[in-house]
């Protein structure tokens, strides 16, 4: 696994965080180290997987990144024909989530998309994961979105939504956020490195609270939803059609 250190050395011109080749090779690293409970969800998707996808229908991992979230399901997933979706507008991440995906065999036909996850069609799902992506799709858009997963899931089916949150109390706030960077230092991230993502991070990664995203869910229609895991101001939500 090649180590993050996109951020050691001081940058300049700090731009925009974005899903390049540079950090599309460097990205199980960087995922693990800096999201508290990534490996615990990437377990409970398969966990998931092996309860909600029925037989003849479709799984979408929307940004799948390279495929931590696709391989949990198509280790897990019991049900009989079905085919699973991943979706990522990361060209280098698509290229890498397709190699990784061919080195473990499995029957279970996979399809990978480079694109983006506003544009594709959902349509008999069992199941659908937003693991750390709703974050990225521009706010105005987010209920769209939603809107279309909600639509595209047959009944009893299952999204699970997994974010970085906001939080009402700027005391709670900026506690989860100082534990949070807590944790990025104890896994070996330097102050530079943790306060150049920060900034990097700021005008694409725009994060909710965890109320306003159950009333989003509700307002397209979800009536059964609940927040299963919270490390810091990181979690990980279901909702069920
Ligand atoms: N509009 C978009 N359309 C498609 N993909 C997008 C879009 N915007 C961002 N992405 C993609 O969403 C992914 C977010 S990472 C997901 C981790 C993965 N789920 C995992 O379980 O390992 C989360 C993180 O890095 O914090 C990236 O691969 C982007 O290219
Ligand atoms: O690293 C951070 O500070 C995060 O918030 C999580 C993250 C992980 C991987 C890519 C982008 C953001």
């Amino acid at each position: 696994m090649t180590k993050d250190t996109i951020f050691s050395a001081p940058i300049e011109k700090l731009g925009d965080f974005t899903f390049d080749a540079a950090v599309a090779e460097v990205f199980p690293d960087m995922i693990q180290r800096s999201v508290p409970g990534y490996s615990n969800i990437i377990t409970a998707i398969g966990m998931l997987a092996t309860r909600f996808v029925t037989d003849n229908s479709n799984v979408y991992d929307l940004g799948c990144s390279r495929g931590a979230g696709i391989l949990s399901i198509r280790r897990n997933v019991q049900a009989q024909n079905i085919t699973i979706i991943g979706v990522d507008n990361s060209e280098p991440m698509v290229e890498r989530c397709r190699q990784h995906l061919a080195a473990y065999h499995s029957d279970i036909p996979v399809t990978i998309l480079c694109d983006d996850i506003r544009q594709i069609e959902i349509k008999n799902a069992s199941m659908v994961v937003l693991n750390f992506t709703l974050q990225f799709i521009p706010p105005e858009d987010r209920l769209v979105l939603l809107r279309k997963i909600y639509q595209g899931l047959n009944p009893n089916g299952i999204l699970v939504l997994s974010e970085k949150f906001t939080f009402e109390d700027e005391t709670i706030n900026e506690l989860l956020i100082d534990l949070h960077h807590t944790f990025k230092r104890a896994n070996g991230y330097s102050e530079l490195e943790v306060s150049q993502k920060r900034t990097a991070l700021e005008n694409v990664m725009r994060t909710d609270t965890i109320e306003t995203h159950k009333n989003r869910l509700q307002q397209v229609g979800f009536s059964k939803t609940e927040l299963w895991f919270q490390c810091f101001n990181f979690g990980s939500m279901i909702a069920v059609k």
